[in-house]
């Protein structure tokens, strides 16, 4: 249990409708008596009003709420204030908390933090949550919410379970080992099912990276050669003038991102420097950015002009047919060979490339059928899992070995929750979080 109490403005930016401001801690009980004259009923909106604890001053008056630990979003006593959303009412009523005594501001992230130290949440569903609040597109909502309420710590923790479970086996057998009479079956089944479950990881790995595309955003890089478009597109997707569009051939050198949504999904679009042969040394640097965006790309869409069609370059050869798309544009010039044709002059074809591009999102990303994990941090821990698994699966080796290597295996797991040594990780968890959260 913490010693001191904390309290922040836990609803967004002000002015606003209405404030929300949460104290947790071990004087919540206290500060309720000293600023609404009486401990509200547990978990029932009141109407009441909030005072100042030394001047009985009337600050403001709203509802407030009591949770009593451990039933609470902390796990500790918590109080709402909920008042007006004015400015000068919320520094009033925070002006008042600092004064009593015990009372400190929190730390951005500070009520999460507590919630994972009283073993409200894991690492995972902390990580959801911080997910939740910063996701942008329905894709992200659903997938930060299903992460929040545990989909990844159920999955992980039962993994670890069966590693304690299986290493206990083990152990077992090996201090019964000097007796004639153990059947080497139980561990025989031990093994059998630790094979089980790296492939069960393998499986949940190999997923197209589908949860971190979800989270961070699906990138598409927009190629061609000189003069094909790029640059306009690029605009008339961002419907902004993001990109200089002039008709000199070798206008754009570097490369230039927007974030936008398709569908369910955020997209991370590049435009690029056209490809040509050339000695200007600015343009060859924009030119390897761009094959370099290509490579990296999780689609890259090849503009083919229509009155000068252009095959793709032998250095984009090596990109998966699924991972491009070709198209061809200024529709408005000629006729072209491609399925699909865009002309950004009288945005013709734009609303057909959407849907391609949507279509071949939500093949890749899907829509949240199955727990995907969101982060490389998940990714690490899970192979180093299952990497210490397949060497204790290793018969030629000894047996004690074999289940030190389950038991890091599970250490891995653990430390995916955050169930052992996480303190240096919680750090960069938290500063992703907002005062209040
Ligand atoms: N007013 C308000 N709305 C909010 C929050 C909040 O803190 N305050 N939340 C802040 O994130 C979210 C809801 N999260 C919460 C999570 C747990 C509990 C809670 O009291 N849990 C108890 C009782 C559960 C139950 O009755 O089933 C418990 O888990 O024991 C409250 C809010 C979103 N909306
Ligand atoms: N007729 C017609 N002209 C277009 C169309 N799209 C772009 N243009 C023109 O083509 C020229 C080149 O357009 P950009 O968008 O700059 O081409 P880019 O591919 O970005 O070119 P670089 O940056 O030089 O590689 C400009 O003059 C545009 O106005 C179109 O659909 N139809
Ligand atoms: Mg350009």
């Amino acid at each position: 249990m913490h010693e001191k109490t904390i309290f922040a403005l836990s609803s967004g930016s002000l002015p606003s409708g209405v404030a929300i401001i949460r104290v947790s801690g071990p004087a919540v009980a206290d500060t309720a008596e000293k600023i609404l004259g009486c401990l509200p009923p547990p978990r029932k909106a009141t109407f009441s009003r909030f005072r100042h604890p030394s001047t009985g001053d009337l600050l403001d008056e709203g509802l407030s709420i009591y949770f009593p630990g451990p039933n609470s979003f902390t796990g500790e006593d918590v109080l709402e204030l909920q008042g007006h959303g004015g400015k000068a009412s919320v520094e009033a009523i925070l002006t008042a908390l600092a004064s009593i005594e015990g009372l400190r501001v929190a730390e951005a992230g500070e009520f999460s933090r507590r919630a994972f130290e009283n073993n409200r949440m894991d690492l995972t569903e902390l990580e959801g949550l911080s997910d939740l609040i910063a996701a942008q597109t329905e894709g992200q909502r659903r997938q930060a919410l299903s992460q929040s309420q545990g989909v990844l710590r159920a999955l992980y923790e039962g993994w670890r379970s069966d590693i304690i479970q299986a290493r206990a086996l083990i152990e077992a057998e090996l201090d019964f080992a000097d007796e004639d009479d153990v059947p080497g079956s139980v561990s025989d089944q031990v093994w059998s099912g630790v094979l089980t479950l790296i492939n069960q990881i393998s499986d949940h790995l190999d997923d197209g990276r589908r949860g971190e595309l979800i989270r961070e955003g699906f990138s598409i890089a927009l190629l061609g050669p000189p003069n094909a478009g790029k640059s306009s597109l690029l605009n008339a997707l961002a419907r902004r003038d993001v990109a200089i569009v002039t008709p000199q051939a070798g206008t754009t050198r570097d490369t230039i991102e927007i974030s936008m949504r398709i569908g369910e999904h955020l997209v991370v679009i590049t435009d690029t420097a056209g490809l040509r042969q050339t000695d200007d040394e600015i343009e060859r640097e924009g030119i390897k950015r761009a094959v370099q965006a290509a490579r990296h790309a999780d689609l890259v869409v090849w503009l083919s002009p229509s009155d000068a069609p252009a095959d793709l370059p032998v250095k984009l050869r090596e990109i998966p047919n699924e991972q491009l798309l070709t198209i061809g544009t200024k529709a408005d010039l000629a006729t072209s060979q491609c399925e699909i044709v865009v002309s950004t002059v009288y945005t013709n074809g734009l609303d057909v490339f959407l849907r391609e591009l949507e279509d071949r999102i939500d093949k890749r990303l899907g829509h949240g059928e199955s727990a995907a994990l969101s982060r490389q941090r998940h990714r690490f821990a899970l192979n180093e899992c299952s990497n210490c698994l397949r060497l204790s699966i290793q018969s030629k080796l000894d047996l004690e070995l074999r289940s030190e290597h389950l038991r890091q295996a599970g250490d891995h797991l653990g430390r995916l929750t955050g169930r052992i040594d996480v303190e240096d990780l919680l750090d960069v968890i938290f500063s992703e979080f907002c005062v209040g959260k």
